[in-house]
């Protein structure tokens, strides 16, 4: 990328301003100073920890007085650290160095344990489908941390449950455990799976009742204090759980995952679930692709390979997608053989609106809430944009105007019996959080006022009054950026009419990897072709920390 392409914020160059009054450099150095902080403060909101320098901007900024290297890092004052050829931000320096000092330490703990092969052999069969979970149980109970990656319903859940059995059974006193998700849709699909799967173990019903089934939030489970960036636990007041898991670890940033590594106490476990290959945290750095490639941390990943979800058209588009094949992908979608995976062949508008029917007849019915959610989560529209032609405001715009001259909904008023909403700011005092989805509809047990409901983490119902709700948007359309975490029977997929630097590999096979039973597309070839051969090349120094 060079300069030209970058918009730099306000921000980026106040910071850069403000920083180069501090120099004693003459103008044409201050000029070359701005234009190296603007780019690490713009590179940084771009989603990237560091910003690679060459030898002449390294000597530039050591002159600064303003620049240490990472050597001295730790104590140093200073708001830029450089580390080999990377230009820090001091904060996300601080961030990715504690967190590779703590990894470390925890990865060089690790347990032995007798009679381990007997018991997987109780929680494992011997068909060879079960091997490479049995394997990656063997990891996360010999370690102290370990990462078990892998795609949609290769059993990550599924092996993890087990695996908290397999340590309750080995454990002296019972393990304090603690379940977290990044977001309450997340936390809420592995509470409904790990329910499930708790069920059909092969063990006590003691140990059964040792293994939580209740999963929070990280933000929950570290204690935010809004509007503080601090949470009540940290290194001073750690978390008293003896082992942490995190599922969908691959949306965890790299502050919130220093932060979680930070308020472990010592000689707690950790266990990273997630799908590597998703789309990077929304915020900087990403973290668990760094660490699955980490040399240093080879004993403490293990990927699962195996999807016992779905196989077929799905599983093959996303692995094209994934190995970047675009012609191969393209022609899963136009073969049509499996009706799993298709081209959508009518007009997009009077498809979406058709999906509404079944949610919208419920509430005219006077079902209940999870009914009505129930089907109106059943389909989702995933965009790759949030503006333009096909992006999320033009198809919500579109549809609600299709659904109105239908007659299915009324838009006299914003909020309309009917109207979906996710909610794009966080209300912890309302516990509503960015990305939490809602239903306005009549409160038929109250007052018959509309009311807008929600499904809470731990499936327990919430209603609001509209005025009370935080900011939201209506969604018949989401970004798939923000689907991450859920999951769809049918995910409509809607690209652009033209290319953009959104469209990566990643955005694709996050979307595809959404959908439980079909997938369709509105896209042009060309376009869908360009998106699966772009890949998102984050910087950040965290996988050389682990360099052996
Ligand atoms: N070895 C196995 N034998 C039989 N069924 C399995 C096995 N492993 C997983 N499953 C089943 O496959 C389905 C998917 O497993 P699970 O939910 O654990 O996958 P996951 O990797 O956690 O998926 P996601 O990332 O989508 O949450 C579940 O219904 C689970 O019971």
């Amino acid at each position: 990328m060079t300069d030209d392409d970058r918009s730099f914020s306000r921000l980026d160059a106040a910071f850069a301003r403000f920083l180069s009054q501090r120099t004693d450099f003459d103008p044409g150095q201050k000029q070359a100073f701005e234009a190296i902080v603007m780019t690490a403060s713009y590179e940084q909101n771009q989603g990237h920890s560091c910003i690679r320098l060459d030898d002449n901007a390294r000597t530039l900024l050591l002159a600064s007085g303003l620049a240490e290297t990472a050597a001295a890092g730790q104590a140093s004052p200073q708001p830029l650290i450089i580390e080999q050829d990377r230009l820090y931000l001091h904060r996300y320096w601080h961030y990715e160095n504690r967190l590779a000092m703590k990894i470390k330490a925890m990865a060089q703990t690790g347990h032995s344990v007798e009679k381990l092969d007997a018991m997987l052999d109780r929680y494992f069969d011997a068909l060879d489908q079960n091997k490479d979970q049995r394997e990656a149980a063997k990891m996360a109970a010999t370690q102290s941390f370990s990462i078990i990656t892998g795609g949609p319903g290769t059993g990550k859940t599924f092996t993890v449950v087990k695996i908290l059995a397999l340590l309750q059974e080995l454990a002296e006193q019972p393990l304090h455990i603690a379940l977290a998700a990044p977001t309450g849709k997340a936390a809420m699909r592995l509470q409904e799976s790990i329910g499930f799967s708790k069920a059909k173990l092969p063990c006590s019903e003691a140990i059964k009742n040792h293994i939580p089934e209740t999963v929070t939030t990280l933000h929950r489970l570290l204690g935010a204090m809004p509007p503080s960036p601090y949470f009540r636990h940290d290194a001073d007041k750690p978390l008293v759980y003896d082992l942490v898991v995190v599922d969908e670890a691959s949306m965890v940033d790299l502050a919130l995952m220093s932060k979680l590594l930070d308020a472990l106490k010592p000689g707690a476990r950790l266990i990273l679930l997630g799908d590597k290959d998703q789309l990077a945290s929304v915020e900087s750095g990403a973290v668990l692709a760094d660490l699955a490639i980490a040399e240093a941390l080879q004993n403490n990943v293990y990927t699962l390979k195996k999807s016992h979800r779905f196989g077929g058209a799905i599983k093959e588009l996303a692995e094209a997608v994934n190995l970047q094949q675009d012609e191969l992908a393209w022609q899963i979608l136009s073969d049509g053989d499996d009706c799993a995976v298709q081209c959508l062949d009518e007009d997009l508008i009077d498809y979406v609106a058709a999906q509404q029917a079944e949610y919208l007849q419920l509430i005219k019915a006077k079902a209940g809430f999870e009914q009505i959610y129930q089907a109106f989560s059943r389909f989702q529209v995933l965009c790759s944009n949030r503006q333009g032609k096909n992006s999320v405001a033009d198809i919500n715009y579109r549809v609600e105007q299709k659904l109105a001259e239908q007659q299915r909904i009324d838009l006299s008023g914003l909020w309309y019996p009917g109207r979906p909403v996710m909610v794009s700011q966080n209300n912890p005092a309302l516990h509503l959080y960015n990305g939490d989805i809602g239903i306005c509809m009549p409160d038929n047990v109250a007052t018959g006022k509309l009311m807008v409901f929600f499904q809470r983490a731990d499936g327990s119902v919430k209603k609001y009054l509209p005025a009370r709700v935080p900011h939201c948007e209506t969604v018949f359309a989401m970004t798939i950026h923000k689907s991450q975490g859920s999951e769809f029977e049918e995910a409509l997929i809607v690209l652009p009419d033209a290319v953009n630097p959104v469209l990566t590999k990643e955005l694709l096979y996050t979307a595809i990897t959404r959908a439980k039973k079909t997938i369709k597309l509105v896209a042009d070839q060309a376009v869908f072709a360009a998106a699966v051969r772009q890949k998102i090349q984050r910087t950040t120094g965290l996988a050389d920390k682990f360099k052996v």
